[in-house]
């Protein structure tokens, strides 16, 4: 049994979404999906948490898009009127109750991190069920199993959630194996699961790829395909390099240093829960399905350069602690970065010299993390900084440690392209050498090592 993940970049409208549905009807049959919402329904349905912040008044216009936006969508995927208005009637129950939240919020003016957990799912909710609607609607046998009755288990952590693998096995073994017949369909809501206690925890922007892993994990699949609306995973992002080219195969280390550095094709976690159950993942283009996509692998093919693609994030703040002897100094690291965590906040990376400690966090988290190494006392280092003007560019390939001449290349790269390297690591990981660059001068820098590792008439590497 295959996990098939169908997000929303592929689920555009109503004849994209139709495209699909002819695609898993000739090869979903007797596999599980997981599913994203429509395009554009979770960022409409977190515009419409601050918009019931603002003002009761907005809510109805709220529902009353969404309502319209899944409307036009049903419309397309189905004729019989009978169908349609069944759809539409479970369609108007999940708005019913989404409308109750909304004004629940606007009543206390409050969104906690548990509230917009429980609104952000329902784009997921509504997709799920007329996908499998339409399916059913084309003479398929189709169900749909939402997260909280298979059983995916979470950590509880609101909006950062990871999945509780032995649990969510269990579960899913006992609840979804059983459910999916030769011939049948069925549909799991993406993005989130639920804690020991029930309640509902997504796992962060973009978490279909990493629960549709989890989902392939629990039920012990052959593969998980994912299904994008790219050839599969490239030398670089397609909307900064055109030319970049398809990476037939990579190792899982790979994937996951590059979804970690950036490349938004996989949410960073995807990898985690398959490469434990020794599942590969396919990533398929569903504008050529036959087309062979990029295969992610535990040991992957030789390919024809080490280093295999490019990624890059402008959402990476860097923090500088100024101190001496930082590295004869027991406990100042654990110090900075204990009350740093602390506050709950995600250390990107961390780099050490005898003289400073630079810490990688996240954009929105910047300010506040500084708050918090300003605050301990007695002041265990001299001066500290926070800069928030920089970009995290990564180049990846298993083996790139072991290979002259990488770093070189690099950084001359680089330097021709006239731009300044504000710090870099080299050596933490097998498969990755990343460095930041200031944000102006991300697009040079791609366009540069994207030239120099897959454009230029090589020296081998
Ligand atoms: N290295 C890469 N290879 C392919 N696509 C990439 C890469 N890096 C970023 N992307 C972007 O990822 C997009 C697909 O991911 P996403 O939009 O999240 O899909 P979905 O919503 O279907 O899960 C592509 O359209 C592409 O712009
Ligand atoms: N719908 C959620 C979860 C998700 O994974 O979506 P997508 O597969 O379209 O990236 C989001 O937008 O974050």
């Amino acid at each position: 049994m295959k996990v098939i993940k169908i997000g929303g970049g592929c689920l555009k409208d109503g004849p994209t979404t139709n495209i699909i549905l002819d695609l898993a009807a000739v090869r979903g049959k007797g596999n599980i999906f997981v599913v994203s919402a429509f395009y554009g329904i979770t960022n409409a349905l977190i515009s419409g948490i601050e918009a019931a912040l603002a003002s009761e008044d907005t809510i109805e216009g709220v529902i009353r898009d969404l309502r319209n936006r899944h409307q036009i969508i049903v419309d397309c995927l189905m004729k019989p009127p009978e169908e349609k208005k069944r759809a539409l009637q479970k369609l108007d129950k999940l708005l019913g109750k989404l409308e109750r939240y909304y004004f629940g919020i606007s009543f206390t003016r409050e969104a906690t991190p548990r509230m917009r957990d429980i609104i952000c799912v329902f784009g997921e909710k509504m997709s799920a069920m007329i996908l499998a609607a339409a399916m059913a609607s084309r003479g398929i046998d189709s169900g749909v199993a939402l997260p909280e009755e298979a059983g995916i288990i979470t950590d509880g952590k609101f909006m950062d959630a990871t999945a509780l693998i032995a649990p969510t096995r269990e579960n899913l073994s006992l609840r979804l194996g059983r459910q999916v017949t030769k011939n049948k369909i069925l549909f799991v809501p993406g993005f989130y699961g639920v804690s020991d206690t029930g309640e509902i925890t997504t796992f962060g922007r973009g978490g279909s790829d990493y629960s549709a892993a989890v989902v392939a994990a629990g039920v012990d699949a052959d593969l998980l395909e994912i299904w994008k609306d790219t050839p599969g995973f490239m030398t670089a992002d397609p909307d900064n390099i055109p030319e970049c080219r398809l990476i037939p195969e990579l190792t899982y280390e790979e994937a996951a240093e590059l979804a970690y550095t950036g490349a938004g094709i996989l949410h960073p976690r995807t990898v985690e829960p398959v490469r434990q159950a020794g599942i590969d993942i396919a990533i398929k283009n569903t504008y050529d399905p036959d087309a062979r996509g990029s295969r992610i692998t535990r040991q992957a093919r030789e390919a024809d350069t080490i280093i295999k693609s490019v990624s890059y994030t402008s959402d990476v703040a860097i923090l500088k602690i100024h101190a001496s002897g930082v590295g004869v100094r027991q406990g100042i690291l654990s110090l900075i970065t204990g009350a740093v965590s602390g506050s709950g906040i995600n250390i990107k990376s961390v780099v050490t010299s005898q003289t400073c400690i630079s810490l990688l966090v996240s954009k929105n988290d910047a300010q506040t993390a500084h708050d918090c190494i300003r605050a301990i006392h007695p002041r265990p280092f001299r001066e500290s900084a926070c800069r928030t003007r920089v970009a995290l560019v990564s180049i990846v390939g298993e083996g790139l440690h072991l290979s002259r001449g990488i770093a070189a290349r690099c950084f001359t790269a680089v330097s021709k392209a006239d731009v300044n390297i504000e710090m870099i690591s080299f050596g933490a990981s097998d498969a990755a050498m990343y460095f930041l660059v200031h944000e102006d001068s991300l697009d040079p820098t791609i366009q540069a090592l994207h030239d120099t590792f897959f454009n230029a008439s090589p020296p081998p590497n």
